[in-house]
């Protein structure tokens, strides 16, 4: 698989480190930044790298931020993107095998090294499980058809006045 890679200044460590361990597992990793620690904005990385796997030119994606929280709530802006924030074993599992998480978002600072590796090693290798997953996967693509456009206008309301 390609795999988009990125992450905010608090990640670029473990940036290089789970680069590394896509490379080892048989994958290509493509590094979307920065370069090093200086402070930045993580909705540009996440931009990114959610651009890349939502419109298909990248497999998968993976962010990393300080807590993963933010780079994850900024993915999933994206159309096709189900992005996920995995800190165990087991959120790494059931973010593939039922919801087919196509981005992942990962802690550099809650999150030991050892720790970092199993959950990436266990994310890239298990598939999802399709069946009633898949009904459930189409149904989150009809909320973004709906819901991620321009609001649709209410009649009787002025929209510029919001009541
Ligand atoms: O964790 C994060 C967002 O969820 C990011 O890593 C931010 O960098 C975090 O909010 C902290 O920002 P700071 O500029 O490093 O203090």
């Amino acid at each position: 698989m390609k795999i988009a890679v990125a992450s905010d200044h608090r990640g670029v460590r473990v940036k290089g480190q789970i680069l590394a361990q896509i490379k080892d597992l048989g994958h290509e990793g493509v590094d979307y930044g920065p370069g090093d620690d200086a402070s930045v904005d993580y909705p540009d990385y996440a931009r990114q790298v959610a651009d890349a796997v939502g419109s298909g030119e990248l497999d998968r994606g993976i962010l990393i931020c300080g807590t993963g929280m933010g780079m994850c709530i900024a993915a999933n802006k994206f159309r096709g993107v189900r992005a996920v924030s995995c800190h165990d074993d087991v959120t790494a599992e059931m973010s593939r095998r039922h919801n087919n998480a196509n981005v992942m978002c990962l802690s550099a600072d809650l999150l030991g090294d050892r720790l970092l590796g199993r959950i990436v090693e266990i994310w890239l290798r298990t598939e999802f499980e399709g069946g009633r997953h898949q009904r459930r996967i189409d149904k989150i693509s009809d909320i973004e058809k709906t819901c991620c456009g321009e609001p649709e206008a209410v009649p009787g309301v002025d929209s510029a006045q919001g009541s």
